[in-house]
């Protein structure tokens, strides 16, 4: 016990943005260069499977996962409160924790929550906020409530800026400095980002050096009890359809106003079998109707390794997870998010993509690996 109250209280970083805008990708590369700190993590996936979970499973000192909803709407809030002890651990020697929120989580109720764990071993670290550069403009026009979530965040990462030219980046940052002046907006590709800026307090520069400043504790809960006002009347100001305050109620599960994540649905599906990769492709690249964020990992006929497949606002991704030992019977794990989806149906669409015992298309799989990042290692280069 002494151990615990020795140490210094662990930060608490809480990474929220929209349906694919790169969170377990800025997490992957985080966990990839953490400039030496150890890292505990906690995923909070919105669909049944937890996806996320999956793609960072093993790179982290400790991970632990909530899936099934969004945990800012958790009527188990201890649950939050037990991890984050359990990974404040003396014995695991963390010097962070980072929370990935799910892709329509309220990151002020998140954050709330952080700060109401009775635990001096940890300390809420700040709001890091993810933008798809390609996406944020509509995806705000369509989701107001997106610039309440800026608004409270201490550092806005502008990432996925290899798609997009300079006028629609300069757009994206001009959004982000309009509804929040203070915090700094830094532009990455695939979440690379300096480590430092998120979890080394000792040596974190001011503002005015462009790199992000965390809110402290006091600032936080001064910005709870004037920014509900405040953040509603500057989305009224710039939108008219008000978000009122998403956490007026203050407690999520028990009566929470209108959050990001009412309109949105999610249907999760594991699928026996390898999958007809040509099959596998199309869907993700005409998602269902109401459709906007297909994720999952996969087994495919004619590929002896796993894939993580990603379609979002009609990109579609594919990476090889590294996975090869193929379980028997392989399981592919495939959540689809969006609103107004027929969930018969996608459970249909989706359990149809299991390859014919009989398939025979040598070529199939290149649909797949023609989606993926970088200069392909094709079956036949
Ligand atoms: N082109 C491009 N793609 C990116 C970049 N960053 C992430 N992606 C891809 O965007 C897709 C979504 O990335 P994720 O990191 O899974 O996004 P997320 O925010 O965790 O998604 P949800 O948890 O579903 O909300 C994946 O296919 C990523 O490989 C980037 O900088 N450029």
């Amino acid at each position: 016990m002494s151990r615990r109250r020795d140490r210094p209280a662990i930060p608490v970083i809480v990474v929220a943005g929209f349906l694919g805008a790169g969170k377990t990708t800025l997490l992957n590369a985080l966990l990839g260069n953490t400039v030496g700190a150890r890292l505990g993590v906690i995923v909070n996936d919105f669909g049944a499977i937890n996806v996320d979970a999956l793609l960072v499973a093993g790179q982290s000192a400790g991970t632990i996962s909530f899936g099934n909803g969004c945990l800012c709407c958790s009527v188990d809030a201890d649950g939050l409160g037990d991890a984050l002890s359990g990974l404040a651990d003396p014995a695991a020697g963390l010097d962070a924790i980072v929370v990935e929120a799910s892709g329509i989580a309220e990151p002020r109720a998140l954050i709330k929550m952080v700060v109401a764990v009775a635990d001096p071993a940890i300390r809420y670290g700040g709001l890091v906020y993810v933008l798809d550069a390609a996406a944020a403009t509509l995806t705000r026009q369509l989701h107001p409530e997106i610039g309440g979530h800026l608004a409270i965040a201490d550092l806005v990462v502008i990432n996925k800026a290899d798609l997009v030219d300079g006028d629609v980046l300069s757009g994206v940052l001009d959004m982000a400095r309009e509804l929040n002046p203070t915090a700094p907006a830094v532009v990455t590709t695939e979440g690379h980002i300096d480590a430092r800026a998120l979890f080394d307090p000792g040596s974190r520069p001011q503002p005015s050096d462009d790199l992000p400043r965390q809110l402290t504790l006091d600032e936080l809960l001064r910005a709870e009890e004037s920014g509900a006002e405040e953040s509603d009347a500057e989305e009224s100001d710039a939108e008219e359809e008000s978000d009122a305050d998403e956490h007026a109620a203050g407690e999520c599960g028990t009566g929470h106003a209108r959050h990001l994540h009412d309109a949105f649905t999610s249907v999760s599906v594991q699928v026996e079998g390898v999958l007809d990769p040509r099959r596998l492709a199309e869907l993700l690249e005409r998602p269902p109707v109401g459709c906007y964020r297909i994720k999952g990992v996969v087994w495919l006929a004619g590929a002896g390794e796993q894939f993580a497949v990603h379609a979002v606002g009609g990109f579609v991704r594919t990476e090889r997870t590294g996975v090869r030992r193929m379980p028997r019977p392989p399981v592919s794990s495939l959540v689809v998010i969006g609103t107004g989806v027929d969930e018969v149906q996608v459970r249909a669409d989706l359990g149809g993509l299991v390859a014919a015992p009989d398939l025979d298309d040598e070529f199939g799989i290149l649909r797949i690996t023609r989606h993926l990042p970088v200069p392909s290692q094709l079956p036949n280069d």
